[in-house]
């Protein structure tokens, strides 16, 4: 567990192919309703790669468990070494080869910071090869629900050019421990936004997780004068 209620799972393709995937992208989980329906849902990869996995090599997910979710209830009921169906991956909510801007704003809550992880080594080369800078500005109600919080931190103790910045809604890290040295805020992430002066001509913005903050960063960025193609948005909403 990640945090209550968040697991991270780690699977290899049972066929033993490669899987290319491009960080950022998601793979569909397929299974069925109790009334045999068949249904998926989406996750992001959360993998840290810069290239296709091997065979063999893990695909990670962080799945946030709905109380009463058809998905949640597979996962949880899944054993250790058990199998799921699983297409992918897909998306494009993905670093672009052709992104010349001086800076990426990656704005996520919950398991939406997955595909941030996941693009670590790809925004290090963006940052030793053009100088991009990066602010990771993530959501989370309180310190326990930081996932991959201490990778983050670390990734940026090593590189000046990437900003972590955890913004807690709820419950602020306990004084004394290691997060409240850190670059942290109390509140929404939307709140922030100002802070760090959105810029129409440098900024790349990327917003993943909760639809609603999605839909609020979307509206307070264009308010910022950023086109909308540099807006680049990954809403986690239950495919039905
Ligand atoms: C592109 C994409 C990527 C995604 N990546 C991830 C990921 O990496 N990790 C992850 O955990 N999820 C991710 N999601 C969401 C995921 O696909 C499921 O929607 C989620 O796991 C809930 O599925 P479920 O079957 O358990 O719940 P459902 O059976 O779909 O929903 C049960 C009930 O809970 C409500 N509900 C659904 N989701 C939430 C929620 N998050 N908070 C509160 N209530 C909710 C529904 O409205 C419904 O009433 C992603 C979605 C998309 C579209």
């Amino acid at each position: 567990m990640l945090a209550p209620g968040i697991a991270h799972l780690s699977f290899v393709r049972s066929d033993g192919q490669p899987l290319d995937f491009i960080p950022g992208q998601f793979v569909q989980v397929h299974f069925q309703y109790a009334d045999g329906r068949p249904t998926k849902r989406s996750y992001s990869l959360a993998t840290v790669h810069d290239h296709a996995l091997g065979p063999g090599e893990a695909v990670e997910i962080a799945v946030s468990y709905v109380p009463g979710g058809a998905a949640t209830a597979l996962f949880e009921g899944l054993p250790e070494g058990g199998e799921i169906d699983a297409s992918g991956p897909f998306g494009r909510f993905c670093l672009m080869p052709a992104d010349a801007n001086r800076r990426y704003l990656l704005i996520a809550t919950g398991t939406g910071v997955t595909p941030y992880r996941a693009m670590l080594p790809l925004l290090e080369r963006a940052m030793a090869e053009r100088g991009v800078e990066v602010v990771l500005l993530f959501g989370a109600r309180s310190p326990a629900e930081l996932l991959y919080g201490e990778e983050f931190r670390a990734f940026a103790a090593n590189h000046p050019g990437f900003r972590f910045v955890p913004c807690f809604s709820r419950e602020l890290p306990a004084p004394g421990s290691a997060q409240t040295h850190a670059d942290v805020r109390h509140g929404y992430v939307q709140q922030f936004l100002d802070e760090f002066a959105p810029d129409a001509e440098g900024d790349i913005a990327y917003l993943c997780g909760n639809p609603n903050m999605v839909d609020a960063c979307f509206e307070a960025l264009k308010g910022h004068g950023l086109p909308v193609a540099r807006i680049r948005r990954e809403k986690y909403v239950s495919s039905k």
